[in-house]
């Protein structure tokens, strides 16, 4: 699915209404009843509704709503907001459409005190959409204001009045607790700053031209279920344990041995024909009992990493859970990277080394894949302002390594060296659990072993692994949800992809 900007937006609009063709009066008709779908199926009509609109299109919305919401005998009150917009159009019309209907309507021209907005069940909130250009001022942030300290449930019409869709918001906004957005999320809605002012977010299908999306150009995508289903490589009769490739995972320390039995454990149910782990001498009663599937190499060292004799027999390595940060194991690291020249999964500890030792990000092999969580991506690329300067900053990591950055958390962002980047939509913060990374390094591993592509893994991999989480959330919820329990549903997560 396609992000696409506020000015592709409108480009879109218009191309919708001249190609449908469709009358933009009716086009916004369609959004109304979108809208009014998702609410009618949430909140019934013994709850009263209040809508503050703007007077360009989003408020526009916004009148079209309260007439359909009195329609469904809705006890609706509408408050238009007066300021320095000129009334579009689609809303002169809406207004008009609302005149012979009983729908108290209340203009505010000047800043009200924040009880004006008091009394309603649920308060929609249409007063600034995809046009807004700067921070609101005047009546406007009153309003916003005023919005934001009324007790009730707040519901955003296509993007919370104050937040820019596609560049950082700096000024007032309204704080939804959900969001209800037209045909495609905005750019904003994907990233950590913007959660309490999106809240939970939903798209609802307003029939724009869809050709017209694909050919709009654009780096940014939200993953779904059908684009991740197709690169799941299929099996077939004649294959056998090389088809599915000999992955090496260099993982624990003494005291952290369960980070290479979760990463383990992941790749082989990621469907790795063979698994090596190396692991030093305090690991192997461990891993051998734990793991029996894979095999070991044994590191000289009693408690840490500090030697590999080759690399070269695996098709693909991951390295860094629980690995520690000794200076033996940081030149182990060196080594490895000068000599093996395969795609590697780097995480945790190994991008905590990187982090220290940058003279080493050199000897990143290219088709990588980092899977840094925000706090080790600071480490390496230095601090930001905004989570779009945090994603520029993704993007040239990306193409200085010529690899793949999967930044972790709520909407997992996978960037690839082309720029391009795609927000993975599965899991949820039951995952926040010490070994969660582990098992997303385990599978991404399997998968670049079975021969994926780097960026085809990263995709397949983060899906995946959020999706392990949703399920377990489903039979444990949130709290109980540990990294074994990601590991366990792996099987019904491919399931679903079958
Ligand atoms: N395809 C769709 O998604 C559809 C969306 N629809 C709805 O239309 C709005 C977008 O409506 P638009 O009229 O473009 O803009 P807004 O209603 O968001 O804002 C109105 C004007 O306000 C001006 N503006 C911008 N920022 C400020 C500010 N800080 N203070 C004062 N005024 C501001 C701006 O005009 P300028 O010329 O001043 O830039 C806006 O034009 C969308 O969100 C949906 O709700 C359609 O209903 C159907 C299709
Ligand atoms: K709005």
């Amino acid at each position: 699915m396609k992000i696409i900007t506020a000015q592709q937006t409108k480009a879109l609009d218009a191309h919708t209404i001249a190609h449908e063709p469709i009358a933009s009066i009716d086009l916004m008709e369609r959004a109304c009843r979108a809208f009014v779908t998702w609410f009618t199926q949430r909140f019934d009509n013994s709850h009263t509704v209040g809508i503050v609109c703007g007077t360009g299109n989003n408020g526009g919305d916004g009148l079209g709503i309260a007439r359909l919401l009195q329609g469904w005998n809705y006890a609706v009150t509408v408050w238009i907001v007066r300021g320095s917009v000129a009334e579009s159009n689609d809303f002169k019309t809406n207004l008009e459409r609302l005149k012979n209907t009983r729908i108290k309507i209340l203009e505010i021209t000047e800043a009200p005190e924040c009880s004006v907005f008091a009394g309603s069940d649920v308060l929609l909130d249409a007063v600034f959409g995809s046009g807004l250009s700067r921070p609101p001022e005047g009546v406007y942030e009153r309003v916003i204001t005023c919005i934001n300290a009324t007790a009730t449930r707040r519901i955003a019409v296509d993007i919370p009045s104050g937040l820019m869709a596609d560049q950082p918001t700096t000024g007032a906004c309204v704080e939804a607790h959900a969001t209800v957005t037209f045909q495609l999320p905005k750019l904003s809605f994907l990233f950590p700053s913007s959660h309490r002012f999106v809240g939970d977010w939903a798209v609802v299908d307003i029939g724009l031209n869809k050709n017209f999306i694909r050919e709009l150009p654009g780096d940014h995508f939200l993953l779904q279920q059908k684009d991740v289903r197709k690169q799941v490589k299929k099996r077939s009769t004649f294959d056998h344990k090389g088809t599915y490739g000999h992955a090496l995972l260099v993982a624990g320390a003494r005291g952290k041995m369960g980070a290479a039995v979760l990463s383990s454990r992941a790749a082989l149910r990621s469907g790795v024909g063979l698994l090596t782990v190396h692991v030093p001498q305090t690991g192997v009663d461990i891993l051998q009992t734990a793991v029996p599937e894979a095999m070991l190499s044994i590191d000289a060292h009693s408690d840490f990493y500090t030697a590999l004799e080759t690399a070269d027999r695996f098709t693909a390595v991951g390295i860094g859970p629980g690995l520690g940060k000794s200076p033996e194991t940081v030149k182990a690291l060196k080594k490895l990277l000068e000599n093996f020249q395969h795609p590697m999964v780097l995480d945790a500890d190994s991008l905590n080394i990187l982090a220290e030792n940058r003279e080493l990000l050199h000897l990143v092999p290219p088709g990588c894949i980092l899977t840094p969580h925000p706090k080790e991506f600071e480490r390496i690329v230095g601090s930001w302002q905004t989570d779009f300067e945090r994603l520029q900053k993704q993007k040239q990591l990306a193409a200085q390594l010529n690899g793949v950055v999967v930044l972790k958390g709520a909407y997992s962002s996978i960037v690839g060296p082309d720029g391009k980047v795609y927000f993975n939509p599965t899991g949820n913060p039951g995952m926040a659990t010490g070994g969660s990374g582990d098992v997303l390094t385990g599978i991404l591993t399997g998968l670049l072993a079975q021969g994926y592509a780097t960026l085809a893994a990263a995709q397949v991999g983060v899906y995946l692994h959020g999706l392990t989480g949703d399920l377990a959330a489903g039979e444990k919820g949130m709290n109980s949800l540990i990294a074994s329990d990601l590991i366990d549903f792996l099987p019904e997560a491919y399931r679903r992809l079958g």
